[in-house]
């Protein structure tokens, strides 16, 4: 579809020693792009905001991006260290990315206003940055993000720092306003719930490279990357060319030394535990660095706290395989 690819993103970008990327978007995709720290998540945003040299090419709505300057690109970004203008009103930070771009000041104000009401803080427009709670602060930037309808939205990390309650909150929220977002959104995560509800693609980083592209749901179910199996929470197990992944609900833990021969059993010691809805999810390391899931009685009957030594065995049947690539 090479029509598409001239109004979405096309890009290869290269960076010395910390990245080699391909990322393809079309408008309205939420790029999810996840991996272990130092895969090259970070790079790969600033180096599409242009805060990166980088070579290899870029086309965004049928723009070369590469050779602008980051006042150039039609990008917004909202990044976990991007401060707000601490001298200038909430409001007046959001018109700034339109005065930037040689608007009038009152329609400026009207749609920096305008973007804050969308955001549900539009009493707050007249505060400066030191005013604001750390959720509010963050609403305004994505507020200044989108005021200039850019055609790329770059978030690394938008949630970091927050309150689990605010994050949770801010999440549903941005996510209504991407599905209304006609441009295409990058979104840096460490957070599998960012990636399953906000993605409609998920982007795997590893060493700088894609280790995994594809639909979230599909990622989540068959993940190529022990960091992606352990964001969703699977046990994957990569034996040659082919993944073994299971749940940590369907591992059973005892003591002893389990007396079948099943294929599927590790020693291991535990090395933390703790509460996961109804369960206690049980960190164990060995053989394999395992997860598996137990009731509380089974942990308080079986003294499964961190130091003990343990067997994991799972049922055939319960284990699901997949080609590796
Ligand atoms: N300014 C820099 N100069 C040189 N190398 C850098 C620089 N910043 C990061 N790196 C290296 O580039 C690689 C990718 O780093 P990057 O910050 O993009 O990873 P990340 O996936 O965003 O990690 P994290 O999740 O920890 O933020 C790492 O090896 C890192 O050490």
């Amino acid at each position: 579809m090479a029509g598409a690819r001239v109004t979405g993103l096309d890009a290869h970008l290269h960076v010395e020693g910390r990245l080699d990327a391909t990322l393809v978007a079309e408008p309205g995709d939420v790029v999810a792009v996840v991996g272990p720290n130092g895969a090259g998540k970070s790079t790969l945003v600033h180096a599409l905001s242009g805060l990166v040299a980088c070579t290899g090419h870029a086309r965004l709505a049928g723009m070369d991006l590469l050779g602008r300057t980051p006042q150039d690109r039609n990008v917004g970004v909202v990044f976990q260290d991007q401060r707000l203008f601490p001298h200038l009103s909430a409001v007046d930070n959001v018109a700034f990315g339109l005065r930037s771009r040689g608007a009038d000041k009152h329609q400026a104000r009207a749609a920096g206003l305008d973007w804050l009401d969308r955001l549900g803080i539009a009493e707050l427009a007249a505060r400066k940055p030191g005013q604001l709670s750390g959720g509010q602060a963050q609403r305004v930037a994505i507020a200044r993000a989108l005021v200039t309808s850019p055609d790329l939205l770059l978030l690394d990390e938008p949630f970091a720092g927050l309150d689990v309650g605010v994050a949770a909150t801010l999440r549903i929220e941005l996510g209504r306003h991407l599905a209304d977002f006609a441009g295409i959104t990058v979104l840096v995560t460490h957070d599998a719930l960012d990636a399953l509800t906000l993605a409609t693609q998920v982007v795997v980083l590893d060493a700088g490279q894609v280790a995994q592209v594809g639909p979230p749901t599909e990622v989540a179910a068959r993940p190529l990357t022990e960091h992606v199996a352990r964001l969703v929470g699977l046990n994957v197990i990569r034996e040659g060319d082919r993944i073994r992944a299971f749940s940590p609900s369907v591992v059973t833990v005892s003591v002893h030394a389990p007396d079948d021969s099943a294929r599927n059993r590790w020693q291991g010691v535990v090395r933390g535990a703790a509460p996961h809805g109804d369960a206690i999810r049980l960190q164990v390391s060995g053989e394999r660095d395992l997860i598996a899931d137990v009731t509380p009685a089974a942990s308080r009957e079986l003294a499964l706290a961190p130091g003990r030594e343990v067997w994991l065995s799972v049922k055939e049947t319960a284990v699901t395989t997949y080609d590796a690539v």
